[in-house]
């Protein structure tokens, strides 16, 4: 079943977004330093940790990728994750950042949890169930709330209002 309710961002919002992140992890790294480096869970994480590491002044990038393909055809309705590629030069994750645009059921990032419990987790968006499992991040929205990001979307013609009621709509 579809979630009827949408929370859109553009990519000023989320330029916004992410920048507020890197204020609010500026200094907690080790010992209340810089991170030793960041960790982006793909896809959706990699425009918030290009952004987050330029705030934070941070080169040392590594990825992991998580896959979780959508059931029935449908991209809400999720299966099992499978990592296709893990975060090799974060070690167990000690003294690391890992970032993700989002996190909703908290799947992903059990699995990367799993593999780096010694990192600080962030997303710049989480919902109820997967709230837990990070350590920052920026808003929360509800469960039944579907996150439409730039890189999902794209601007269109809308009828004006007297057209729309005209047809009913
Ligand atoms: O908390 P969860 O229920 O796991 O959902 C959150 C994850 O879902 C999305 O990624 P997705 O698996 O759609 O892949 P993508 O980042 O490659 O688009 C999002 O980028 C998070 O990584
Ligand atoms: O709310 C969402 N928006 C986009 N992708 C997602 N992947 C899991 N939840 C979401
Ligand atoms: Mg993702």
């Amino acid at each position: 079943m579809s979630p009827p309710r949408y929370y859109t961002v553009t990519w000023d919002q989320l330029h916004r977004d992410a920048k507020a992140l890197a204020w609010r992890l500026h200094g907690k790294g080790p010992e209340g330093g810089a991170f030793k480096g960041i960790v982006a869970i793909t896809r959706g994480g990699l425009i918030p940790a290009a952004i987050v590491a330029r705030e934070l002044d941070c080169r040392l990038i590594e990825s992991v990728s998580v896959i979780t393909y959508g059931k029935d055809g449908e991209e809400q309705n999720r299966g099992e994750p499978t990592v296709a590629k893990p975060p090799v030069a974060a070690g167990d994750g000690t003294g690391w950042l890992v970032l993700d645009d989002l996190v909703d059921t908290g799947t992903t990032a059990r699995v990367v949890r799993a593999m780096l419990p010694g990192a600080h987790f962030a997303t710049i968006y989480a919902k109820p169930a997967g709230r837990p499992l990070v350590d920052s991040f920026i808003t929360e929205v509800s469960q039944d709330t579907w996150i439409l990001f730039p890189w999902d979307t794209e601007p269109q013609f809308v009828a004006p209002i007297a057209r729309s009621a005209a047809a009913g709509g």
